[in-house]
C-alpha cells in the first residue's frame, strides 16, 4: 500500500474557453479509482474551480482581478466537487472536500488539524480532494497555482509519491508548444537553477504556473524525500503506469540530502513573525561556520514574536540571509541584543541561550 498524492491542473479538466469538461473529470476519477481499488491511499489536489466557474458567472474569459477570480472559484468549486462526487460514486468511493490556504501551513495547530482530518478520511476509505480556499486567500499569500499546494500536501501526509498531471507529457528543453524541436527530459536527479530556467509559464489560457511552478514544487517534494512525476495521463491505465514508474512524463528523483521535518517546516511552511538584524561576525557564523546565533551578534530586533516563532534574519545591509526558530520573545531580545552570554543570563530567563539554534536555522538566498 502506498500513499499517493495526485495533482490535476485546470488545463486537464476544462476547455480553453472555460467550463468543466465532465468527461475528463469522469476519466480522471476512474483512473484514481483504479489506484484506490488496488489498496493505495489516494489523495487528489485539484485545480479548476476558477476555470469551471467563470463562464457561469458571465465573464467572457478567465478573469484577472482577484475578486473576480474568487467569485468564479466560489461558484466553480461547488461545480467541481459535484462532478467529482458523481464520478467517484460510480465506483462507490466517497469524496471529501478540503480547502486550505497558504497561511494554514504556517500555523502548526491548523495544519495538524488538517492532517488529522485527512488521516481519518483515509482510514475510512474516503478520497480527500484538496484545493486552495480561494475565497479567503489574499493575493500576496496565495499559492496561485496548485503545484506548490500539492508539494506541501505531499510533505504533510508523508506521501510515497507525488504525481503532477498536466497537458504535456513531461519537462522539455523548451516549451514544446513554442518549439517543435524541444527534447523531453525523462529523468532529473538534481533540480538546478539551470533546469528551472528551461521551464516557461503556462501554455494555455486556463492554467497558471506553467512548467516552472511544477519544477519548484518537485524541488520541495523531493527535498522532503518524495519522488515526483510530472506528465500526462490521457488513456486508461496511464495513471497506474505513472505510479509504477512507467508513465508518460518526467521523473524527479529524491535528492540525497533531504531536510529534517523541522527544517522543512521552517523553510517552506512558516510565516516569519519578525526580523532580527545581525552583525558581520554572526552572519559568517551562521552561513559558513554552521554555528548558532548568539545574542552578542544581534544588532536590531523588529516585530512582536514569542519563543518558538519563526523570524527572518537580515545581515548588516538589511538583506535576508535565512530564517529560524527563535528562543527569545522580541522584548527579551531587545534587552539583551549585543550582550555577552554571561550578561544575558543575568538579565533574562530563557529556555536556551542561543537566539536561534543551528538545528533550527535555514539559509535562504
Ligand atoms: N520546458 C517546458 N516543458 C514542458 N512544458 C512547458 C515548458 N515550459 C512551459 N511549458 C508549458 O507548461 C504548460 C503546463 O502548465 P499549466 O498550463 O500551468 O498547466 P496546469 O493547468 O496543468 O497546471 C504546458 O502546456 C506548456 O505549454
Ligand atoms: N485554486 C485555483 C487554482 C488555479 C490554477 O489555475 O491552477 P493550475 O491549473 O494548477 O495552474 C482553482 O481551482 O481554480
Amino acid at each position: 500500500m502506498q500513499r499517493i498524492v495526485i495533482k490535476i491542473g485546470s488545463s486537464s479538466l476544462t476547455s480553453d474557453e472555460g467550463g468543466l469538461n465532465r468527461s475528463r473529470v469522469e476519466f480522471f476519477a476512474s483512473e484514481l479509482a483504479s489506484l484506490h481499488n488496488e489498496g493505495h491511499q489516494v489523495l487528489l489536489v485539484t485545480s479548476g474551480a476558477v476555470a469551471a466557474g467563470f463562464t457561469r458567472i458571465g465573464y467572457k474569459k478567465k478573469p484577472k482581478h482577484l475578486h473576480e477570480k474568487q467569485a468564479s472559484a466560489a461558484l466553480g468549486q461547488a461545480l467541481l466537487m459535484q462532478a467529482y462526487q458523481e464520478a467517484f460514486a460510480k465506483d462507490r468511493i466517497g469524496a471529501a472536500q478540503i480547502l486550505l490556504t497558504r497561511s494554514d501551513f504556517s500555523n502548526r495547530k491548523r495544519i495538524h488539524n488538517a492532517l488529522m482530518t485527512i488521516d481519518e478520511l483515509l482510514k475510512h476509505g474516503i478520497l480527500p480532494i484538496v484545493n486552495e480556499n480561494d475565497t479567503v486567500s489574499v493575493d500576496e499569500l496565495k499559492f496561485g497555482d496548485n503545484d506548490m499546494l500539492s508539494a506541501l500536501v505531499a510533505n504533510l501526509v508523508k506521501a510515497n509519491r507525488l504525481l503532477i498531471l498536466t497537458d504535456t507529457d513531461g519537462l522539455y528543453t523548451e516549451d514544446p508548444r513554442k518549439n517543435a524541436d524541444a527534447r523531453k527530459i525523462e529523468r532529473v536527479d538534481q533540480i538546478s537553477d539551470e533546469l528551472l530556467k528551461l521551464a516557461g509559464g503556462s501554455g494555455s489560457s486556463v492554467g497558471t504556473g506553467g512548467m516552472r511552478s511544477k519544477i519548484e514544487a518537485a524541488r520541495i517534494a523531493t527535498r522532503g524525500g518524495i519522488p515526483v512525476f510530472v506528465g500526462k495521463v490521457s488513456e486508461t491505465g496511464d495513471l497506474k503506469a505513472a505510479a509504477a514508474g512507467d508513465g508518460k512524463g518526467t521523473y524527479f528523483d529524491t535528492s540525497l540530502n533531504t531536510m529534517s521535518m523541522k527544517k522543512q517546516w521552517v523553510r517552506f511552511h512558516s510565516l516569519p513573525q519578525g526580523s532580527i538584524t545581525v552583525d558581520d561576525g554572526a552572519q559568517d557564523a551562521l552561513l559558513s561556520g554552521g554555528k548558532s546565533l548568539l545574542p552578542a551578534g544581534v544588532t536590531d530586533v523588529s516585530g512582536d514574536f514569542n519563543p518558538g516563532d519563526v523570524v527572518e534574519v537580515l545581515n548588516s545591509l538589511h538583506q535576508p540571509i535565512g530564517r529560524g526558530v527563535v528562543n527569545y520573545a522580541s522584548w527579551q531580545l531587545q534587552v539583551v541584543a549585543g550582550l555577552s552570554t554571561e550578561e544575558v543570563s543575568k538579565r533574562v530567563e530563557v529556555h536556551r541561550i542561543e537566539v536561534i539554534h543551528r538545528d533550527e536555522w535555514i539559509t535562504i538566498g
